[in-house]
Order: structure tokens, then C-alpha cells, then sequence
């Protein structure tokens, strides 16, 4: 089966206010993603979707929500230390921690894409040396 990859980067701040460490503390990592789609058939352009337009799709959807953002779960310890900062704030229902910025993605990414295209696989690198995959199952399709 075809798919093709495009691959995006954004920068955030965030902290994982429940965690037992130093990930609690405000810090920045620059997310790198590789977003794969796939879809039955090829177009009149002989495309499955042209990187151009999937790159608009993905910018528009997801990487502008993000980038140079501070992302944090909206929960009690957040709201009184951050509310009131004068900064561009993410706010999430869970803690920000890749694979939930990763559920989110997917989401977001399955209502913009066009009917005959088909999110495949994300992979978010918080890291160089972290990252987390998600794919779809084929079967449940
Ligand atoms: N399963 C997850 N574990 C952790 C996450 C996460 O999103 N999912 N996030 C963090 C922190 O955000 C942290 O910034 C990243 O942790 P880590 O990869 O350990 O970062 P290091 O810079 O210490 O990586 P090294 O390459 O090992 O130096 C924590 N855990
Ligand atoms: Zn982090």
C-alpha cells in the first residue's frame, strides 16, 4: 500500500505538573513529527495527496496550535501558577506529555484531512532520544 511522510517541527514549553522529577519544571523541548498518510487510490495528478496540501493541512491543524506555545493541563496547580501569565497558553485536558500531544494530533489531524485520505502514523520525537508512534489499525478501519 502507498503512503506518503511529511515531517514538521514546532517549538513549546511545557511542564508535567504530576511527575516526580525535574519534568514537573517549566522547560522546552523542539518536537520534530513525522506524519504518514495513505488512501486507496492515486488522483488525475498521480498524487495520493500532494505534499504541498498535506503540509497546509498539517500547519493549519496542528503545528500553529503548538508552536512557541506553553502547553499545560488545565488543572488547579496550573491555573494558579499560570492563568494569569501573559503568555500564549495550551491548555489540555490531560498532562502534555507526548503521547497525549499525539492523541490530540490524531484527532484533530482525522477531521482535517480529505474523505479519501487516511491517517496512517505519527511519530512525535520529544527528544533525540524520545519518541512516541501511533498508528491505526487497519482492521478497525
Ligand atoms: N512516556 C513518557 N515519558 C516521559 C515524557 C513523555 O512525554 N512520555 N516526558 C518527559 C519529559 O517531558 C522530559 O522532558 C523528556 O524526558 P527524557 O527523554 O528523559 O529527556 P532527557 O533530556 O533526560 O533525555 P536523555 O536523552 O535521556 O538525556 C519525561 N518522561
Ligand atoms: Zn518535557
Amino acid at each position: 500500500m502507498l503512503s506518503i511522510t511529511k515531517i514538521f517541527s514546532f517549538e513549546a514549553a511545557h511542564r508535567i505538573s504530576n511527575y516526580q522529577g525535574s519534568c514537573s519544571r517549566v522547560h522546552g523541548h523542539s518536537y520534530k513529527i513525522q506524519i504518514t498518510v495513505t488512501g486507496k487510490e492515486i488522483g488525475e495528478d498521480d498524487m495520493l495527496i500532494d505534499f504541498k496540501v498535506l503540509k497546509d493541512l498539517v500547519n493549519e491543524s496542528v503545528i500553529r496550535q503548538f508552536d512557541h506555545s506553553f502547553i499545560l493541563q488545565r488543572n488547579a496547580k496550573n491555573i494558579n501558577d499560570f492563568s494569569l501569565l501573559e503568555q500564549r497558553v495550551f491548555w489540555m485536558d490531560y498532562e502534555p506529555t507526548a503521547e497525549r500531544m499525539v492523541l490530540w494530533m490524531v484527532t484533530e489531524l482525522e477531521k482535517a484531512l480529505p474523505v479519501s485520505i487516511y491517517l496512517r502514523k505519527i511519530v512525535l520525537f520529544e527528544t533525540e532520544t524520545s519518541f512516541v508512534t501511533w498508528e491505526s489499525v487497519p482492521h478497525l478501519k
